[in-house]
């Protein structure tokens, strides 16, 4: 799924409204049918509902929602802040349509604020897509209000105060919704954990614009759902054999952190390769071949860290990284990996701090190697950034610099190509914030290269199983319980 632009929502409003044809009051008709049909399946008709108006477009929205709710016996209460004389059409034809059906009052100041009981749910539309500035005044003072009930809140189409796709000032009065419903498409601002708050769960709602139109805009951002992610699967032809799925090395463990090249190279085989070689220190040797019957073993000349790699001519990828450690001999193996490497490449972990600290090495990355690093490992690979819009920009400038493809792990994790595309992941939980799920994601994404994966869909289709298997096993464990060990054994392809 695209995301787009807040410019871009309102010109593909303006071509569906122009082209399917549909009157921009019938628009927001079938936007507020969706939004209701949304509601109703989460809050029955017994609680009773308090819809906070603004004047534009997502006002008139909430006028629409509140005559509906109201026609499916839902007690409902608006509430229409009277920041300024100029209302939009919809709105005023909205208010037309409700005015002598409901328990209605315009505000004019903070203090006109209504009680309500705590059962009431607050369905926020002061301001949506339109926002142009910081919400102040009066809407500052009802935001500050509905942020200090205790009561459920849900905004509609985006939190009032937020911007779509722009940081916000730190003090910017924003609504705190429990849910937000939004039109069509995820916004970018969704998928930013510093926005968490301003978000709640959220949720899309489909409200029919034009699929047409959306093909055409042009955007660097993407949302990898299941029907993206299941249109990458490669499927096993019936006279395949293991020769046809590739051979992976993975370069993995040090003494004290071999469980960190188990469970790649687990997660590796689980992910449909053809063979799997570990190779290891000397003291990785039984671990590995107790735990993985499954891999061959190399075994490196160095008792703890590994300083050499075998012969690359069999493999069809190579996975460096989860838990190797910084030894000299190390960081002497990956310049030397570097330059004598020619099938594609993955780089995690302790590879990716040998990488921050050795800034040379830089240089010599291949084009399309795949770097995985988790906020900590992107700062010192990339240095700070104020916030994660500037993150974002700073990701999208390194992948361009080096022709690289970077993993930006996190919940949503963003998957940053050479060409300046961020690919959103939609799967995972915060269960998976737990020791080792990073090594799972490596063995993955090495195992759909050695497959013959094009680099950016092994990413993104990689990140995207890797989190549906946390999803499953969260489900099985609880996101407590949960160890990266369940990620593994949950991967199904
Ligand atoms: N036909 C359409 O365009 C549709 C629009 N829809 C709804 O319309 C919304 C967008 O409508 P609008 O563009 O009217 O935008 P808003 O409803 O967000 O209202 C913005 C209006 O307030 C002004 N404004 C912006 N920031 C302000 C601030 N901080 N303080 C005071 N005034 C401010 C803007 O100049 C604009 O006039 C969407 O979020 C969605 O809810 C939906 O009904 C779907 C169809
Ligand atoms: N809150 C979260 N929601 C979704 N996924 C998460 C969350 N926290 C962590 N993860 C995922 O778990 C993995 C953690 O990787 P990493 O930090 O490298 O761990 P380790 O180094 O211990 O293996 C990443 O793939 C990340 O996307
Ligand atoms: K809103």
């Amino acid at each position: 799924m695209k995301i787009l632009t807040s410019a871009q929502i309102r010109s593909l409003d303006q071509f569906t409204i122009q082209n399917e044809p549909i009157s921009s009051l019938d628009l927001m008709e079938r936007a507020s049918n969706a939004f209701v049909g949304w509601f109703c399946n989460q809050f029955v008709n017994t609680r009773p509902v308090c819809v906070f108006c603004g004047k534009g477009n997502n006002g008139g929205d909430g006028l629409a929602i509140a005559r509906l709710l109201s026609q499916l016996s839902y007690d409902v209460q608006v509430v229409v802040a009277d920041y300024t004389p100029n209302a939009s059409d919809d709105f005023t034809q909205n208010l037309d349509r409700l005015k002598t059906h409901l328990n209605l009052a315009f505000i004019s100041s903070a203090d006109q604020f209504p009680t309500l009981s705590s059962q009431v749910v607050c369905i926020d539309t002061l301001l949506g897509s339109g926002l142009s500035r910081p919400a102040e005044g009066l809407l500052a003072g009802i935001i500050h209000k509905i942020n200090a009930l205790p009561n459920k809140v849900v905004s509609v189409d985006i939190a009032s105060g937020l911007y779509m796709d722009k940081a916000n000032g730190e003090n910017d009065p924003i609504i705190e919704p429990d849910h937000t419903v939004t039109f069509q498409l995820p916004k970018l601002a969704f998928l930013l954990p510093q926005n968490v708050r301003f978000t709640g769960e959220w949720h899309v709602v489909d409200i029919g614009l034009s699929g047409k139109y959306i093909q055409e805009l042009p955007t660097p951002y993407w949302f990898t759902d299941k029907k993206a992610a299941e249109k990458l699967i490669q499927p096993r032809g019936k006279f395949s054999h293991k020769g046809t799925f590739g051979h992976a090395l993975l370069l993995a463990g040090s003494f004290g952190k071999m469980g960190a090249a188990v469970l790649s190279g687990r997660a590796c085989l689980r992910s449909g390769v053809g063979l799997l070689t570990m190779h290891a220190p000397v003291c990785g040797y039984d671990i590995i071949q107790i735990s993985s019957p499954e891999a061959m073993v190399s075994i490196d000349k160095n008792d703890r860290h590994i300083s050499q790699f075998p012969d690359l001519e069999p493999y069809s990828a190579v996975g460096i990284g989860p838990g190797v450690g910084q030894e000299p001999v190390t960081i002497a193996l990956l310049e030397e990996l570097l330059d004598q490497v020619k099938v594609p490449l993955i780089i995690d972990a302790d590879a990716l701090n040998i990488l921050s600290s050795n800034r040379s090495l830089l240089d010599k990355l291949p084009p399309n190697t795949i770097l995985t690093p988790h906020p900590k490992e992107f700062q010192r690979l990339a240095g700070e950034s104020g916030d994660e819009y500037e993150r974002l920009e700073l990701a999208r400038d390194f992948a361009g610099k080096y022709q690289v493809i970077i993993c930006l792990k996190g919940a949503n994790t963003a998957v940053i190509l050479p060409n300046g595309e961020v690919h959103f992941n939609s799967t995972g939980n915060p269960g998976m914030a737990t020791g080792g799920t990073g090594d799972v994601l490596t063995g993955i994404i090495t195992s759909l290269l050695a497959q013959k994966y094009k680099p950016a869909e092994a990413a993104i289709l990689g990140v995207y199983q890797h989190g549906l298997a946390g999803d499953r096993a969260a489900e099985q464990k609880g996101q407590i319980a949960l160890i990266a060990s369940d990620v593994v054994e949950n991967l199904g392809w």
